[in-house]
């Protein structure tokens, strides 16, 4: 699978990650061989120039990570430049209708459809034991509804009885009846196919959508035809609509122009991908794992993450320094907001600890949103450099400037400079205080938290992955967390620890006036 093209990329990237420095014109000249690569294993010419130039213009303006070299941080930018072509993420079948679910395939004549249908019924109903019903509607080649009953039979699928004479859109409407009556999952509905694009072809499929309303249209291509595939593609997707495609014969596909082109071509996620004549040779179509079989440097990769990781450790350590000397300016301050958006905001943040589900619509209740990080961060931006460290420089006039500049007003920088002030002289509190964060928070939890689960169950790694993850923890777990630890939060318990426990603590969020939160409840 994608051997021809993995062989070439391999060797042009061997080369690069064996130097010791990179120049642009270094990295100019890899991205042409790149370019050759791929287009030599026939990927779409526009995709093939959008790649080169996003790698490039990243490859560029990279930071190198120590322990890495330029090369290999060149292998991990196309890695994730490929991840992003292929679509991201995988996009499994999508079944959440109600039963039965119909699915309808389409696709050229010896695109493998009918073999599709059978693979993905037996998958549904080994895997995720559903009930599935499938229905051949190709009426002008018999033998195709036999082929399908012999599939069904092998893999123990059922097939809906054939009768004679009838249309491919009265056949739908049966299977559909059928499964409704005998108590179905899915109905697989398999079209006939055609030796190219023909508007009878695509006029019978779009009747038979409009009767049976399918959940997911799915577009059966073979990987080997290239590009036609890709067109393919776009001309059903322009008439009919599809939601995802099947590539076949990726077994047999050396090159990977279809699997490459297709996504950023058609806009349509390859969601399964057939590689094997037998019943059970088909997989799901991961991006990352398809961009670490066609680079085949899946260890340079990976090095190249764990360094970036280290980095961030090393970062949250100087920050946990920087805080128990009380040294906590307005820079750490937006510093601690973004990692908080990198980890999803505030409903992120929770969704990472075990048993906090609950609280996520009290905080939202609160006003306590993503887009309140945004502007906090805007306003710390607005300022200039000698405020951000010392932020009782700014007079009057600043921080009409600074409010004016980050579209807020000059109460809401108000707001933030005391909350600014309130988490400093906490974490210079609890600096002192014995047991780091871990003592907080046994405070917190100790009050008995109204209904909320026992937080003290809540299993030390992931407070500690959490409080790392959000730059606040130092290496060596929660023991090594600076003062201030999860309170340091932005959102966190500045004036002292709150009574009535965590959830009292996260009631009083609103209460902290940060801008634009409104006033929320009222202290008890
Ligand atoms: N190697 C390989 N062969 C496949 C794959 N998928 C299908 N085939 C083979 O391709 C041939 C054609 O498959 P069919 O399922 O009959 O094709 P179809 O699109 O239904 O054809 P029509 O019914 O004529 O429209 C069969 O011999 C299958 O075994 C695959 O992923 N890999």
């Amino acid at each position: 699978m994608f051997e021809t093209l993995s062989d070439r990329l391999s060797g042009i990237f061997d080369k690069l990650t064996r130097r010791g420095a990179l120049s642009e014109a270094d990295v100019g000249e890899a991205m042409r061989e790149v370019r050759r690569a791929l287009l030599e294993a026939d990927v779409a010419l526009d995709v093939v120039k959008s790649f080169t130039d996003k790698v490039r213009a990243r490859a560029v303006g990279a930071e190198v990570v120590k322990s890495v070299t330029p090369g290999q941080m060149v292998v991990k930018i196309v890695h994730d430049q490929l991840v992003e072509m292929l679509g991201s993420e995988a996009k499994p079948i999508d079944l959440h209708a109600v039963a039965p679910v119909p699915i309808l395939m389409v696709g050229l004549q010896g695109s493998g459809k009918t073999t599709t249908t059978s693979k993905i019924a037996r998958r549904l109903k080994e895997r995720d034991r559903k009930k599935v019903l499938m229905a051949s509607l190709d009426t002008r080649r018999p033998a195709a509804m036999e082929q399908l009953k012999i599939l069904g039979e092998q893999n123990g699928v059922d097939t809906l009885p054939i009768v004679a004479g009838q249309s491919a859109v009265q056949i739908a409407n049966r299977a559909i009846n059928a499964a409704k009556l005998g108590g179905y999952d899915v109905v697989i509905l398999d079209t006939a196919g055609r030796v190219t694009v023909d508007e009878g072809l695509m006029d019978e499929v779009v009747e038979v959508k409009r009767q049976t309303n399918p959940h997911e249209i799915l577009l059966v291509a073979d990987a080997l035809t290239g590009q036609d595939a890709v067109n393919t593609a776009r001309a059903f997707d322009g008439r009919v609509g599809i939601t995802g495609i099947v590539l076949t014969r990726v077994d047999g596909d050396g090159r990977g122009g279809a699997a490459l082109s297709m996504r950023a071509v058609t806009g349509k996620p390859i969601k399964l991908m057939g590689v094997g004549e037998k019943s059970d040779a088909l997989e799901d179509f991961h991006p990352s794992r398809i961009a670490d079989r066609i680079l085949g440097m899946g260890d340079i990769v990976a090095l190249v993450e764990k360094a970036a990781a280290n980095i961030d450790a090393e970062k949250a350590a100087k920050m946990a320094k920087k805080m128990q000397k009380g040294e906590f300016d307005l820079d750490d301050l937006a510093d601690q907001l973004r990692q908080m958006q990198k980890l999803g905001g505030m409903n992120g943040i929770m969704g990472l600890m075990p048993g906090m589900g609950k609280m996520k619509s009290q905080i939202a209740a609160a006003g306590f949103d993503d887009r309140l990080i945004k502007r906090q961060i805007a306003i710390v931006q607005s300022m200039t450099k000698v405020e951000r460290a010392k932020p009782a420089v700014l007079d009057a006039k600043r921080k009409r400037r600074v409010a004016a500049g980050s579209g807020t007003d000059v109460s809401d920088i108000n707001k933030l400079l005391k909350l600014h002030r309130q988490m400093a002289d906490m974490m210079k509190k609890m600096g002192k205080q014995k047991g780091g964060l871990m003592g907080a928070l046994g405070g917190m939890m100790g009050g008995g938290a109204g209904g909320l689960p026992d937080m003290s169950q809540v299993d030390p790694a992931t407070l500690d992955r959490v409080a790392r993850e959000a730059g606040l923890g130092g290496p060596g777990g929660l023991k090594g967390l600076p003062p201030g630890g999860l309170g340091g939060m932005p959102g966190g318990m500045p004036g002292g620890l709150p009574r009535g426990g965590l959830g009292g603590a996260l009631g009083r969020l609103p209460g902290l006036g940060l801008p634009g939160m409104g006033k929320g409840p009222k202290k008890k």
